[in-house]
């Protein structure tokens, strides 16, 4: 079977509602960080679906034993918020994950070269080469912080076919990158936009994603 990169953009009302108040440039502060936290959330549901690993018992409920399925403690999960915008996205994911160990990578782009460098690194020496991994970071636009955090996460012996991206606006010079180096990834998005414009923002996007959730 040849892999290929899968962009899921699943048609749910929640998802394009909070889309639509990340959007929306009137949307203050606080109610950016209430719409990334719900599309986390949102968007994590959908992405563990085929992907948290699970297992097969038996359960006795009070009149009888019946078989069970339960999400496997022994496999590790680890979720990968790219800072700082990432962190928006974590708190809903992290509702769902709740023994996922997480790795906090920070990713600033340069605004005249628009590349990335790396300030924060708490990623461990070698990854179980089982785990799965969630990344989050809202914005995929260049794709030059996204393939510096799979260059750093592959080269620590995880397997792109276990990894899930979570993020809120995808842009094609993001997903041409993903998709020519990491064919088994799969992306999970609240939508895709046409354009990234000569100062890299994503159009129509929802502007600087970071900025807006931290108010600065
Ligand atoms: O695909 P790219 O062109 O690399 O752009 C995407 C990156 O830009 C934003 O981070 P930013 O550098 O603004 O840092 P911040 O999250 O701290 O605001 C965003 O969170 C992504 O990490
Ligand atoms: O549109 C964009 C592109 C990169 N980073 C952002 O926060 N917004
Ligand atoms: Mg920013």
């Amino acid at each position: 079977m040849t892999l290929q990169l899968r962009i899921y953009v699943p048609p749910h009302p929640l998802i394009k509602h909070w889309l639509a108040v990340a959007r929306d440039a009137a949307t203050p502060s606080v109610l950016f960080r209430t719409a990334m936290t719900e599309l986390g959330r949102w968007l994590t549901y959908e992405a563990a679906r085929e992907w948290l690993p699970t297992l097969e018992t038996t359960v006795n409920s009070p009149l009888a034993s019946c078989p069970a399925t339960l999400i496997d403690p022994e496999m590790p999960i680890a979720v990968v918020p790219i800072l700082r915008a990432g962190l928006g996205l974590l708190e809903g994911a992290q509702t769902l994950l709740p023994l996922a160990s997480i790795y906090h990578l920070g990713l600033v782009r340069n605004e005249e070269t628009l590349q990335p460098s790396c300030y924060l690194n708490k990623l461990p020496e070698k990854f179980d080469p089982q785990t799965r991994v969630l990344i989050t970071d809202p914005m995929l636009a260049t794709g030059g912080s996204i393939m510096a955090a799979m260059a750093e996460l592959t080269h620590r012996g995880v397997d792109p076919v276990l990894t899930r991206i979570v993020c809120v606006v995808a842009a094609p010079p993001a997903l041409q990158q993903l998709s020519a180096a990491y064919p088994g990834l799969i992306i999970y998005t609240a939508t895709i936009d046409e354009t990234v414009n000569d100062q890299g923002y994503i159009v129509p996007g929802l502007g600087d994603a970071g900025d807006r959730i931290f108010g600065t």
